[in-house]
């Protein structure tokens, strides 16, 4: 098989262009917005155009009503017909817009709903990672949440009742003009021709368009990035002490100016189309004004009839240049790329994309998961699930956009119901390491077997309910420690075994929100919410994991709190097959066997006794550290 496949670029994946002129109008971001309007809501996206039309067609019914009122008292007859009939039509001129209004704003609540629906499955679905850490799915993920952030137009609610605004007056430019044939085959032609020529004419998208689209994103990217540390409670410490604050306000701040020059760049641009759009509707208004005043002058119109046209004449107005083109643009932009973004994301973040199973291979469940249910039904933290063999065979990996492998050509056994320390410098690839043996990511070489059996053969999800981990950034729900210990949820039994079994019995009860989130929420130390961690991997193991990944578990606790909990863990996961990753020897030295892992590969294998025997690297960083916390504990023995 072919090594070190450059990763796929999502960039490259876009749909190509459509040829026909239908194909070509149902590509337009514009079209799509109107397409997704149902899907938000089709009551009222249906109301919301009943609407539209209504109040599109009642000006220029207004203007036929005046004139008939006008004609009426020209030829003496008697009034009060057109006069009601104007009267009503202006009530429900007056009462519909409030209405539609309000509408416009609970659909575009709505369709902001179903984008957030959309937007959260496209993160979340892919099974791999890969389309989190890409930039340009990232880039993207900003422009589409434009709708909700509204750096760059308005939000999604307001927008709508602007768009609303905006097909209401093209409705009654167009009504208005209607009016007019009765004048001329021509005048609704020229006039409404001279008015919506302002939409082509004056367009500001131009600058939000592809060429100007990098410096944009950019730019929402940064915004975004400074406003978070600015709110965010996790960035509160350091902003504070490294005297910070002032200078993310000023990065929000230059990122905002720099959105704000692009939209004053875009009204400049218009400055010298505006000089031609005065001269077309002057010329346009003038000619059909000098045409009417002639007809009267020659008395082939009547009073009412004139009073109709120049009305008709004005309201054709409502045709020009408004909101919807400076409103639609960035919001149908926002929908196009949020129902883009699902196949993307899917394309670069689903494991099996672009990497099919080997010849012959069919998915197939994951290895012992019949006696991790069995160990399930039973719901106790002691039961826990049958171990696996993981073996690693020439696996080579290299991170999506980067050509430098982690792994290159690593070989590795890891016997059932063993434990496996891994040790090596920063950056030596243990936690990528573990990553690929939890299927996150799948080797870009190589091949990783648990029970002899391919892991590319075997359904993901079933895998990963095989393993389970500590990570370092482990996630603090801001939930009750009942949810912490057991996101799915487990019997009672169960989570309190685990958190005994990792010394977090007695924290505070279960069903305690931490967190500062909830109202009598207990805030933890980074020690304790660590305990806590281990607990819902502990958790997870009575619950039929047999594989338990933990990536430097116990690094936020003091020296005797690490011994007593590894020694619970271990006891909590006999049976298991169990990879420790950690910098602590002290801790590392507790399992069956060790591997140094240097350059992608395993530099050194053994139980700690042979690789301090052999006096090897292990044996020197082992050294290094032991004569550091003697010096610094001289108390607290290592050996
Ligand atoms: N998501 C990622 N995208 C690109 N490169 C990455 C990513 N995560 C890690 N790397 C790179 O892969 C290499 C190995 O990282 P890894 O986190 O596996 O190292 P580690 O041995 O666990 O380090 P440490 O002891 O510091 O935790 C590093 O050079 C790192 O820069």
């Amino acid at each position: 098989m072919s090594d070190d496949a450059d990763p796929p670029d999502p960039a490259a994946r876009r749909i190509p262009a459509a040829t026909t002129p239908l194909a070509r109008l149902r590509g337009r971001e514009e079209w799509k917005f109107f397409a997704v309007l149902p899907r938000a809501s089709r009551p009222l996206c249906t109301t919301w155009w009943v609407l539209t039309v209504l109040r599109g067609v009642l000006p220029g019914l207004f203007t036929v009503t005046v004139a008939a009122l006008v004609s009426a008292v020209d030829r003496g007859a008697p009034p009060t017909a057109p006069i009601l009939a104007a009267g009503a039509v202006f009530i429900a001129i007056q009462l519909l817009a409030p209405v539609h209004g309000q509408v416009s704003v609970l659909l575009g609540e709505r369709l902001s709903r179903w984008l957030h629906d959309r937007l959260l499955r496209a993160t979340t679905r892919p099974s791999g990672l890969a389309h989190l850490e890409s930039r340009e799915l990232a880039d993207r993920l900003t422009a589409a949440r434009d709708f909700d952030l509204g750096i760059a137009g308005p939000p999604m609610d307001i927008s709508m009742n602007i768009v609303a605004g905006g097909l209401v007056g093209i409705v009654s430019g167009l009504s208005q003009a209607a009016v007019l044939v009765e004048y001329a085959w021509w005048a609704p032609l020229l006039l409404g021709g001279a008015w919506a020529s302002t939409h082509w004419l004056l367009r500001e998208s131009s600058i939000w368009g592809e060429r100007d689209e990098g410096e944009v994103r950019e730019a929402q990217r940064h915004a975004e990035y400074a406003y978070r540390q600015a709110v965010d409670s996790a960035a509160a410490k350091e902003l504070r002490l490294f005297g910070l604050s002032e200078w993310t306000v000023a990065r929000f701040t230059a990122s905002r100016e720099r959105l704000v020059d692009l939209r004053w760049t875009a009204t400049r641009l218009r400055r010298k189309p505006l000089r031609t759009v005065i001269l077309v509707l002057v010329a346009a208004n003038g000619l059909f004004l000098w045409t009417l005043a002639r007809s009267a002058q020659s008395g082939t119109v009547d009073v009412g009839q004139i009073t109709a046209f120049v009305q008709a004449a004005m309201g054709t107005s409502a045709l020009a240049f408004g909101g919807l083109s400076w409103a639609l643009p960035p919001a149908a932009h926002s929908v196009d790329t949020v129902l883009a973004l699902e196949a993307e994301m899917a394309a670069v973040g689903d494991l099996d994309a672009g990497a099919p199973a080997p010849v012959g291979a069919s998915v197939v469940a994951a290895p012992g998961l019949a006696g991790a249910a069995g160990a399930a039904a039973h719901g106790s933290a002691g039961a826990a699930g049958a171990g696996v063999t993981l073996r690693l065979r020439g696996v080579r990996f290299t991170y999506p956009g980067s050509t430098r492998p982690v792994l290159d050509g690593l070989d590795l056994t890891v016997e059932a119901g063993t434990s496996l320390a891994v040790v090596g410098v920063n950056g030596a690839g243990k936690t990528t390491l573990a990553k690929l043996v939890c299927g996150l990511y799948r080797p870009t070489g190589g091949v990783i077997e648990a029970d002899d059996v391919d892991l590319r053969t075997v359904d993901v999800l079933d895998w990963r309910r095989r393993v389970t981990a500590v990570f370092q950034d482990f996630i603090r729900y801001d939930l009750p420690l009942r949810t912490n210990v057991a996101p799915l949820g487990a019997p009672d039994a169960a989570i309190t075994a685990a958190l005994a079994a990792a010394g977090a019995d007695g924290l505070t009860g279960l069903d305690t929100p931490l967190g500062r989130g909830y109202e009598g929420a207990t805030e933890l130390s980074g020690g304790q919410w660590q305990r806590v961690a281990v607990a819902r991997a502990l958790c997870a193991v009575g619950q039929g994991a047999g594989v338990v990944v933990l990536d430097e578990p116990t690094a936020q606790l003091d020296v005797r709190g690490e011994t007593e909990i590894f020694e619970r863990i271990l006891r909590a996961t006999r049976g298991c097959t169990t990879l420790l990753i950690s910098h602590r020897f002290s801790t590392v030295r507790r399992a069956d066997r060790i591997c140094v892992l240097e350059d992608g590969r395993v530099a050194e294998l053994g139980t700690h006794d042979e690789l301090m025997a052999r006096g090897g690297r292990y044996r020197r960083m082992f050294d290094l550290q032991a004569s550091r916390f003697v010096a610094e504990e001289t108390d607290e023995p290592v050996h």
